[in-house]
């Protein structure tokens, strides 16, 4: 199964991460950084009547490879100009083509907040995060424990980070909601253990987050059909990446399914 197998690696990553990552000389470094650019923030004064978390995504697991001719600062820089509210970067090298220097080039020639997206399954990736410039992480209920979810919540939270939590079923919601802090919740569409994908679990599952979580749809959103459902459903936000990665030009691609982004400063 992917994700076991993705796991094991990350584990392997973090035994990497230990010998390189001071904890001690990781705080020192991140309090002389810029604050994060508010993530969850940019979502709710959104660009347009659905919020816009865009993905830069070179492969999959489950796909392959998804674009081959892949220029992640271009990307993000189209993606940009076409007002969308967030992006989100993967950095796991060896199941999606992402890189932690993806996201740091990225950070360095555009203003939208990022999102890491990627595994995370201990404190020192939170830091390192932080630490290549990303503005929020991603936190999986899947392959966390009910109290690694809340003390990564924390520790994204400390160190400035907004965190997006996510979930795939009820069980896993019940858990986000007990721990009581998450604000920003995304239903992901796919099950990351078979891949399959099913827009009807946004619906299961926004109904049952309290009012004030801002809920994100996640995964296999396609078309203007997809979107309208999801927002039926309650989504304040929708995070794409496959769709637009495998239309010649991103820019037009979100505006055609999303529409232009509205005037600065106006919000819905
Ligand atoms: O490419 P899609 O189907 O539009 O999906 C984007 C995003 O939701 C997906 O990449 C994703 C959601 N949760 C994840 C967790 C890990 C890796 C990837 C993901």
């Amino acid at each position: 199964m992917f994700l076991d197998r993705i796991v094991a690696t990350k584990h392997q990553e973090v035994e990497m991460l230990k010998q390189t990552l001071s904890i001690s000389e990781a705080e020192k470094r991140i309090a002389e950084l810029p604050a994060c650019k508010g993530f969850e923030r940019a979502l709710v004064g959104r660009n347009r009547p659905v919020g816009l978390i865009a993905e830069v995504k070179k492969a999959s697991p489950s796909k392959g490879l998804i674009r081959p001719d892949f220029h992640p600062v271009s990307l993000a820089q189209a993606y940009e100009r076409a007002g969308t509210d967030c992006i989100s970067v993967l950095t796991d090298v060896d199941y999606f083509q992402g890189s932690n220097d993806y996201l740091t080039e990225i950070r360095s020639q555009v203003k939208v907040p990022l999102l890491r997206k990627d595994f995370t399954i201990d404190e020192r990736q939170i830091y390192e995060a932080r630490l290549i410039g990303a503005d929020a992480i991603l936190l999986i209920a899947a392959i966390l424990t009910p109290k690694q979810l809340a003390d990564f919540h924390t520790l994204g939270r400390d160190l400035g980070l907004d965190v997006l939590v996510e979930v795939h079923n009820r069980p896993e919601l019940e858990t986000v909601l007990e721990f009581g802090q998450a604000t920003l919740i995304g239903v992901n569409n796919r099950d990351l253990k078979t891949f399959v994908t099913d827009l009807s679990v946004t619906e299961q599952l926004i109904g049952l987050m309290p009012s004030g979580v801002v809920a994100v749809s996640e995964s296999a959103i396609a078309t203007t059909d997809d979107v309208a459902y999801v927002r039926k459903a309650g989504a304040q936000a929708v995070l794409i990446g496959e769709h637009f990665m495998r239309q010649p030009i991103v820019e037009d691609a979100v505006n055609a399914l999303l529409g232009p982004a509205l005037k600065e400063g106006a919000t819905q």
